[in-house]
């Protein structure tokens, strides 16, 4: 049968761009062997990690994506299975299953796509970044990238916390959507705001944590001049620098943690692997009881899995960005 694969073309270099991919057809073998499955994309992952990850060129794209079985000589994985799978930027792919996760939480009514959004990497992200900061109530936490999968979940699971939040967007729309919506305390659109003035005006004694999804000239500058005595930092991504061709220089930090006794943690969200189904538990018992809210950048059609990665360093999307591929055959929503 015929399938399709978005490939690395270029190895990236600066600014990710059309040159980078490639959407190629290839031939998948009609007969399966003795266990084997094949499986159907259904909702594909664009993340921003996938810049920096390293790959080769012809390779396909790497990701997760959420897919059915659609063939099967696996008695493991019957037809209509929904599995999530790392396997790249592909729309069909074979599989003895040993690559294949079930869902492994009762999900209930809640669309599928959330087990690549907020039920998924981002959102156990947000779940087990904020946790490692010890966020306790009364406490200002800020993050940066607010109204993106993981930094809008970060800013409502603290405010559930009953911590304050100040978040820095990309634009109005994004900014509404944080106060008005998810009732974020102060929020500041960086492009017509100074992200340092505005932080001394809403926390003029400064933060307790900061929750770092940008790096670059936010972490520096937050570190050296707007954390409190023995906050935390949670360094959980640097989107600011994925497409720098040289790092850029910028003030140190280390006077800065030193005076403060501040605490800087590297943060990776697989170390907490084997719980994230008891958080996403919780969180979807949220979800259902509107006390966390979701919003999605859906993409339809493989073809346009590019479109969806390239706007992440654009500000495109407002929540998870993910590619719908195909509808599920199964009765999920
Ligand atoms: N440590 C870990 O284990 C993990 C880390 N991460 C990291 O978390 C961060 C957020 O990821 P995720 O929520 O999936 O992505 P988002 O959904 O937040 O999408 C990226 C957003 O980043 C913002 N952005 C893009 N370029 C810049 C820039 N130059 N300066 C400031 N903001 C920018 C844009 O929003 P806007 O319009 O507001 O600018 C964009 O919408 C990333 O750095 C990612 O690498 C994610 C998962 C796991
Ligand atoms: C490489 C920068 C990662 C920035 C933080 C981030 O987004 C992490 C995401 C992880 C996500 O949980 C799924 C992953 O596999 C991501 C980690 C990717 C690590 C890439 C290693 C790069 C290297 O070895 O140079």
């Amino acid at each position: 049968m015929k399938a399709q694969k978005w490939i690395l073309a270029k190895k990236f270099s600066g600014q990710a761009n059309d040159e980078n991919f490639k959407l190629v057809e290839y031939d998948l073998p009609e007969e399966l062997q003795p266990n084997e499955v094949l499986c159907q994309a259904v909702y594909l992952s664009v993340d921003p990690y996938m810049r920096l990850f390293p790959n080769a060129e012809g390779n396909p794209m790497i990701g997760e994506q959420l897919a059915e079985v659609i063939k099967t000589k696996n008695g493991e994985f019957p037809i209509g299975s929904l599995v999530l799978a790392n396997v790249g930027w592909q729309s069909h792919f074979i599989s003895k299953g040993d690559n294949l996760t079930p869902i492994r939480f009762d999900i209930g009514s809640t669309p599928l796509s959330y087990t690549l959004g907020i039920l998924g990497m981002p959102g156990a992200t947000a779940y087990f970044g904020l946790k490692r900061c010890d966020p306790k109530p009364n406490e200002i936490v800020c993050v940066t990238a607010a109204a993106g999968a993981v930094g809008s979940v970060v800013g409502q699971l603290a405010k559930a916390q009953g911590l304050k939040v100040v978040g820095f967007v990309g634009s109005e729309d994004k900014l509404k959507w944080c106060r008005d919506e998810l009732g974020f305390d102060h929020v500041f659109n960086y492009k017509n705001t100074n992200f340092s003035e505005a932080l001394s005006k809403v926390a003029p004694e400064g933060i307790d944590i900061y929750f770092d999804n940008t790096g670059g000239d936010y972490y520096h500058t937050i570190i050296n001049k707007h954390m409190k005595k023995h906050g935390r930092i949670l360094v959980c991504g640097s989107i600011q620098n994925y497409n720098d061709k040289e790092p850029k220089k910028f003030d140190a930090t280390n006077i800065s943690i030193l005076m403060n006794e501040l605490t800087v943690y590297g943060f990776m969200v697989y170390s907490s692997y084997e719980k994230w189904p008891q958080a996403f538990t919780e969180m979807n018992k949220m979800i259902q009881e509107n006390k966390l809210k979701v919003k999605e950048q859906v993409y339809t059609g493989f073809e346009n899995m590019k479109e969806a990665f390239l706007g992440l360093f654009k500000g495109d999307n407002t929540g998870k960005a993910v590619v719908k591929a195909v509808n599920a055959s199964t009765n999920y929503p």
